[in-house]
């Protein structure tokens, strides 16, 4: 069914939102608030998902969109990439969605009404665009070139350029392509990292085998690709095959060289926008307060937040659960300090909880997966923690764990959306919880 609808707002999950007939809510990928739009829509009561036909009149919010691989496929040379979901929006207008939806799910999930806890106004990422150091892509045979999927698919859009990624990333992302189909090599996956501090990149290959024979024209490879300074090989199943020097440095704070560097390699977990993480580290520690604390940290991957806590507490205990995260983690913070321990961190922090004799902390901080941390305010509060700071990339585990944390007796002394990822729907939630 066609039908002409005014857009109100952004929607949470990346598309746009008008009212169809009797008030259904109707999500609209590509159109912006204020849009006149004609859209398809399925036949149905709920709420639908449309497709966008015509803009009849541009919405005040609409900005004119960058790429050529955004947008309905219909327009051109646009192919729908599922890279960005709001390059067609005015930043700030995406903040103001991204912020009201943070707080209603605060509110829906974890109970906490606007105006029983300071909700502070989120942090902007430094970039809008060209933000990102790393990414995952996809190698496409047909193309030779490395694609993300498209929106809602895994049909491949082989990228001429893209605008989220650092120039030294997009530079290397053009090169790699081609040399790949030249060497013969066809990974399902390609993880890309560039360090501006170092000037070059490295990529980690999910290949289907990695045989002696694959190795030797991924050896090719790395000479042929000019800026790619090492290789992880990866098969299921088996451990990662280094190549050249995949480890790379990355300037823990881009706008201040005395923070120091910290090591990273394209398979394990790292935030992907250095300039706003930045500003996430910096807030982050201005909550925890970790000045002459016993520190215990969760989730510490490669140590993005362990070294600044090292440089501060009296001690800290770090845990992760992945191997590689953990030894880049030790190479840079081997210090008598820091004790890091891997593990499942909900078992190492109910582990040390049990044991009477154990550790107890006064501060601890926590970044788990999008999963989040389920049940970890009683383990807190067993390990008599008095503050902790809580960093999410999932608004709803985070509202989830955070009412769990208020059971358990702490009170969410602030919460703050940060902006990691412009020009989609994902934000990032900080909070502090005492008691
Ligand atoms: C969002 S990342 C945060 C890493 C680090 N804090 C940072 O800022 O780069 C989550 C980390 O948790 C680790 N992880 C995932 N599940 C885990 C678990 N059950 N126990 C311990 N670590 C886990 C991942 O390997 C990853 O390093």
């Amino acid at each position: 069914m066609k039908l002409e609808l005014d857009i109100d707002d952004l929607a949470p999950g990346g598309e746009a939102v008008g009212r169809g007939p009797a008030g259904r809510p109707i999500y609209v990928p590509f159109a912006a608030p204020g849009d006149r739009v004609q859209v398809e829509v399925p036949a149905g009561e709920g709420p639908g998902h449309a497709e966008l036909l015509r803009v009849l009149r541009p919405g005040a919010a609409r900005a004119a969109p960058p790429c050529r691989h955004f947008g309905p496929a219909a327009e051109g040379e646009a192919a729908e990439c599922g890279g960005c979901e709001w390059l067609h929006v005015d930043y700030a207008r995406q903040l103001d969605a991204k912020a009201r939806s943070f707080a209603e799910t605060l509110r829906r999930i974890g109970r906490l009404e606007p105006g029983s806890f300071p909700l502070l106004p989120i942090v902007p990422s430094p970039r809008p665009l060209r933000y990102r150091c790393r990414a995952k892509l996809h190698f496409d045979r047909a193309s030779g070139r490395l694609a993300f999927f498209r929106r809602r698919s895994h049909a491949p859009v082989p990228l001429a350029e893209c605008h989220l990624l650092a120039p030294g990333l997009d530079a290397l992302r053009e090169a790699l392509g081609p040399a790949l189909g030249q060497a013969r090599l066809a990974p399902r996956e390609v993880m890309l990292e560039w360090s501006d501090a170092e000037g070059r990149g490295a990529a980690a290959l999910l290949l289907p085998e990695a045989t002696p024979a694959v190795a030797r024209r991924a050896e090719g490879l790395l000479r042929a690709v000019p800026g790619l300074a090492g290789l992880v090989l990866l098969q299921e199943g088996r451990p990662p095959a280094l190549l050249g020097e995949p480890v790379l440095r990355h300037a823990r704070d881009p706008r201040d060289p005395a923070a120091g560097l910290q090591r990273s390699r394209p398979d394990v977990f790292q935030q992907a926008n250095r300039g706003a993480n930045a500003l996430l580290v910096e807030a982050a520690l201005a909550l925890l307060r970790p000045a002459g604390a016993r520190v215990l940290e969760l989730y510490c991957g490669a140590g993005n937040f362990t070294a600044p806590l090292a440089r501060a507490a009296a001690s800290v205990t770090a845990v992760e659960g992945l191997g590689p995260s953990l030894e880049l983690a030790r190479r840079d913070l081997a210090q008598a300090k820091v004790r890091f321990v891997a593990g499942d961190a909900l078992a190492v922090a109910g582990g040390l909880a049990r044991d009477p004799g154990g550790p107890r902390f006064e501060a601890a901080l926590l970044d788990p997966p999008r999963d989040g941390a389920r049940g970890v305010g009683p383990l807190l509060a067993r390990l008599e923690v008095a503050r902790a700071v809580y960093v999410s990339c999932d608004p709803a585990t985070f509202a989830r764990d955070l009412r769990g944390c208020v059971e358990a007796g702490y009170r969410v002394a602030s919460a703050q959306p940060f902006d990691l990822f412009p020009q989609t729907h994902h934000v990032e939630g900080l909070a502090l919880l005492e008691r």
